[in-house]
């Protein structure tokens, strides 16, 4: 009986696309993040950091992970850019949201920034990954710190983890999405969306 239900429970998220939004303030290395998510996860090589070029519209990524297909959309995070984000808020399962955990003057920035976002109410019930990147720098903070530093009491209302990362060499990037799909399979807003689009089960 387990197995039946294993294997259709299997099938259902197969056919399942998870939006994941990246997310974070300019040069916090979210599109670094998105073309090494595509070498670990495609067979298509991601972009070297040296070609990469501060993002003004949308970059798209599609690759599987866990037997589940996952869309990331990475977007611009310079400020006159992020009213934007908002656009895709609806339509996301997820949010990872990228920090450059070597760049303390710039916390306050990407805290209220994440701040919004986390009120927003087309984002409700979203579940977020809080990326600590940078990790192969020497000033950069720990998960801990950063945990700390935010504060942020709309977190305890949320499924949410922080996970140290360097989008370079790609630390820590595997544990953060092994955890980001576990939740996105079984949270509501999954459900919801799945509603909405129509699509009940096989
Ligand atoms: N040392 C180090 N540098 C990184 C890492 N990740 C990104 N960077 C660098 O940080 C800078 C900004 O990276 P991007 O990926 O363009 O940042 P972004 O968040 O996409 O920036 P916008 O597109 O402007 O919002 C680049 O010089 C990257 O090479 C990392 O893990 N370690
Ligand atoms: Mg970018």
């Amino acid at each position: 009986m387990f197995s039946l239900f294993y294997g259709l429970w299997k099938y259902v998220f197969s056919k399942t696309e998870f939006h994941v939004l990246i997310l974070g303030i300019d040069k916090a290395g979210k599109t670094t993040l998105l073309e090494k998510l595509k070498s670990l996860y495609s067979n298509v090589e991601g972009l070297p950091p040296d070609r990469i070029v501060p993002t003004v519209g949308l970059n798209i990524g599609r690759v599987e992970a866990s037997n589940t297909k996952l869309v990331f959309w990475d977007l611009g995070g310079q400020s006159g850019l992020r009213p934007i984000w908002e656009k895709y808020f609806e339509e996301a399962h997820a949010v990872i949201y990228v920090i450059d955990a070597a760049s303390p003057s710039r916390f306050e920035d990407s805290k209220s920034a994440l701040e919004k976002l986390l009120r927003h109410e087309d984002l409700q019930g979203a579940p977020l990954l809080i990326v600590a990147n940078k990790q192969d720098l020497a000033g950069a903070v720990s998960v801990d710190e950063l945990s700390r530093y935010l504060d942020l009491k709309e977190l305890d209302e949320r499924q949410h983890m922080f996970e140290a990362v360097c989008a370079h060499d790609g630390r820590g990037v595997k544990q953060g999405i092994d955890w980001l799909v576990e939740v996105m399979q079984r949270s509501k807003r999954t459900e919801r969306l799945r509603i909405r689009a129509g699509v009940s089960g096989p």
